[in-house]
């Protein structure tokens, strides 16, 4: 793979040592495509978390290999000097609640990622507002979030995960809080992204309602992976 996207090789995670030790991941290999979005679905305590923290760089994994672009960043120990930057610039997580600041503005609530790398406030809310009206919730710029929609809350989320222009993006059970409706259009948003900034995104779902519209989708069970082909269909 070349440019950006993400490859996971031979990933594991355990936690804790001796007789209580879990082996949570056992050899995890991924590979996901700039502009691609493809499904990770398990049943529960299958790893499925563990996968998306250590992606995230929000645990360390135990061995293995993960190549960010053509950036090794983890080697049976992380390559990276500053992981905070890591997690800031090159991975925009998206939860499945919004977790947005309830005391800022939509705006700011977007603008603070890249206000927190250096750029300046300006140049941060202007990047904020392209994101806003790319996911055409701009018209809601200046509004709290207690005064949105569930639906706008997620999009306001998306758009904080996407306004680094991150290379990959875990999204952990996105559309959870969704309606059928809704969670269609945010599956549909996360795909013209994806395109739009070449962006990998992963995204754990029980989501039945979502499933089919993955092209590619990996299964997690008990710690390992395998990779299927999915319906891949179409938004109508
Ligand atoms: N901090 C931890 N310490 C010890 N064991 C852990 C820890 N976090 C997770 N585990 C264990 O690792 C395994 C994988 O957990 P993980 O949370 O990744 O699963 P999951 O697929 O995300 O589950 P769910 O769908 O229920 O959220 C489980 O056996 C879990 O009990």
């Amino acid at each position: 793979m070349s440019g950006k996207g993400i490859r996971i090789e031979g990933l594991r995670k355990r936690y804790g040592e001796g007789d209580t030790a879990v082996n949570a991941l056992k050899g995890v290999d991924m590979q996901v495509a700039p502009g691609e979005v493809v499904g990770l679905i398990g049943p529960s305590g299958s790893g499925k978390s563990t996968l998306l923290k250590c992606l995230g760089a929000a645990i360390d994994p135990t061995a293995g290999r993960m190549t960010l672009g053509d950036e090794v960043i983890y080697d049976d120990g992380w390559k990276v000097r500053d992981l905070r930057a890591l997690r800031r610039d090159k991975i925009g997580f998206v939860f499945r609640a919004p977790y947005l600041i309830p005391f800022l503005d939509v705006t700011d609530n977007v603008a603070l990622l890249p206000m927190l790398a250096g750029v300046a406030n300006g140049e941060s809310r202007a990047k904020a507002l392209e994101l806003l009206t790319a996911l055409d919730v701009q018209h809601r710029a200046r509004a709290m979030p207690s005064q949105l929609s569930g639906g706008e809350q997620q999009r306001v989320a998306i758009a904080r995960g996407l306004v680094n222009r991150p290379p990959v993006i875990p999204a952990d059970e996105p559309t959870a809080p969704l309606d059928s409706e809704r969670a269609m259009a945010v599956i549909r948003i996360l795909n013209d992204m994806a395109r739009k900034f070449e962006t990998a995104i992963i995204v754990v779902t029980h989501d039945e309602k979502i499933i089919p519209t993955f092209k590619r989708i990996y299964h997690i069970r008990d710690g390992v992976t395998h990779e299927e082909a999915g319906e891949g269909r179409e938004f109508e």
